[in-house]
């Protein structure tokens, strides 16, 4: 399917769901995040969600991450191309902009070399590990600003479309994608 094609189906299907399935779904999500290959890693980038878009509640994942002591980063987006990133500590104040995502006021900048794992928003996946999201290309630009080995994790309420015949030279496929009942992983290595 094309891009714009699976963006107005998941769109839909995400809307469908209830505040109790969008919580269960997110709990198993997070719970089945402790079974990835990470925990070595220090630096953790994680998006926090768009509540109006029916978006994974994140907040589970981050609470794992907090509790293992690991640096949590997120992101601010500070032009119609570019994001930047901040560390996530006590002090951080969070206030939702123009398109109703909570981001960080200000804090400490990580340039994204020194991320080793990134999860991901996404509206669809294939089973080659593409994704696609709203169509801005905020996440490509970033992801291509990381290390060559970063860890990309999808998160996603929905199990993979076979394929999105849509990919450009510019898209950055997954390692891995989490689902509340599967975990598909991409990575030859
Ligand atoms: N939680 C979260 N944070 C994220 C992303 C995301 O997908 N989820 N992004 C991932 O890249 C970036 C933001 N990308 C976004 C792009 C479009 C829309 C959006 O609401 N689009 C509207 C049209 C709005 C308009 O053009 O004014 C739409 O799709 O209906 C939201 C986020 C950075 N932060
Ligand atoms: N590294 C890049 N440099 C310049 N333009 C890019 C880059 N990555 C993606 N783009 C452009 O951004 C636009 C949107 O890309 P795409 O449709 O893949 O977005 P998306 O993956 O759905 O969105 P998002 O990454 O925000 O979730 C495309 O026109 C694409 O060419």
């Amino acid at each position: 399917m094309l891009k714009k094609d699976l963006r107005s189906k998941y769109s839909k299907l995400r809307s469908s769901l209830t505040p109790d399935l969008l919580t269960r779904h997110s709990i198993a999500i997070a719970n089945s995040v402790l079974q990835l290959p990470i925990w070595s890693y220090h630096y953790f980038h994680i998006f926090l969600p768009i509540e109006k878009k029916t978006e994974i509640d994140t907040e589970g994942i981050i609470s794992i991450l907090l509790g293992l002591d690991k640096n949590v980063v997120v992101p601010k987006i500070i032009s119609p191309t570019e994001l930047e990133h901040f560390l996530l500590t006590d002090n951080t104040k969070f206030t939702k902009n123009a398109l109703n995502i909570p981001e960080p006021v200000d804090g400490i900048s990580i340039d994204p070399i020194k991320l080793d794992v990134v999860f991901i928003p996404l509206l669809a996946f294939d089973e080659l590990g593409n994704r696609t999201g709203y169509g801005k290309g905020y996440y490509d630009r970033f992801l291509n600003k990381c290390k060559d080995d970063v860890i990309k994790i999808g998160l996603s309420f929905f199990e993979a479309e076979s394929t999105i015949d849509d990919i450009e030279v510019t898209d950055i496929p997954l390692d891995y994608c989490v689902t509340p009942s599967k975990i598909y992983s991409f990575t030859t290595s």
